[in-house]
């Protein structure tokens, strides 16, 4: 099964519990959603297609175990369980980064899912799909990008909802670039005795110039 892919690329994983680990990225093209903050937009439509078998090789050539598949929606191209399938049998360690809308299991749950629970200020909190929540592993991983105040408190309801076996360092909190400072969530964070982590996109500390390829 051939991928439509947009970039693939190594760099300094920016989000998740893995940050500041380097890591290979494989985005994939196209997306079910369109979140207002969206900084991928570029992934929409862009990539070309290509064989399981060479993006295997192309992230064998990074000699990196850590590699994450994201998008763009991962799990809205048909190749995608397969591909984390030859990933995982080839012994990388696989993050899958997903938007919540779609089945997470449909990648094998040895990969740990990054799954957004999508806020209002997303535009798209309707697309959230509430089955997700019992396919969740402690292995897995839940994200909210907050760009206000309402998505705060939905987040924080949400976080009562998770199942109790996923440990709290693996429910992130992290603002919108450029809408939330993230001194203000750190306080809301605090102020509410929240078990969950602050994340700051990494990578745009970093590379604050660059939008592809980091
Ligand atoms: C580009 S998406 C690709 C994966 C999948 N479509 C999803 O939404 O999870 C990767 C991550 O970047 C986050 N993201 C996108 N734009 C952002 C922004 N402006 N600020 C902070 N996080 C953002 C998304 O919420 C998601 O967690
Ligand atoms: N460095 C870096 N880390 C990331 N973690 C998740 C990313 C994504 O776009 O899904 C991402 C990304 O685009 N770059
Ligand atoms: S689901 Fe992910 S890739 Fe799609 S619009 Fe939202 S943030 Fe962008
Ligand atoms: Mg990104």
């Amino acid at each position: 099964m051939n991928l439509k892919v947009n970039e693939i690329f190594y760099s300094i994983q920016g989000e998740s519990v893995h940050a500041g680990l380097p890591c290979v990225f494989v985005r994939l093209t196209g997306c079910n959603l369109r979140c207002s903050y969206c900084d991928t937009r570029y992934a929409f439509h862009d990539g070309r297609t290509m064989s399981r078998a060479s993006v295997v090789e192309r992230v064998r050539q990074y000699g990196c175990s850590l590699v994450e598949i994201t998008g763009g929606e991962p799990l809205n191209q048909s190749g995608t369980p397969a591909l984390a399938g030859a990933l995982l049998e080839a012994g990388y360690t696989l993050l899958v980064e997903t938007n919540g809308s779609l089945d997470i299991d449909r990648v094998d749950r040895r990969c740990s899912r990054i799954m957004d629970i999508k806020c209002p200020s997303s535009g798209e909190e309707a697309s959230n799909d509430p089955a997700n929540l019992k396919r969740l592993t402690p292995n897995d991983q839940v994200k909210f990008v907050i760009g206000d105040r309402k998505d705060f408190l939905f987040a924080r309801h949400m976080v009562s909802r998770l199942p109790a076996s996923l440990p709290p360092e693996r429910v992130l909190f992290s603002p919108v670039s450029g809408r939330l400072p993230a001194d203000r969530l750190a306080r809301w964070i605090l102020d509410a005795r929240l078990g969950a982590r602050l994340q700051v996109q990494l990578h745009r500390l970093i590379w604050p110039d660059r939008e592809r390829g980091v």
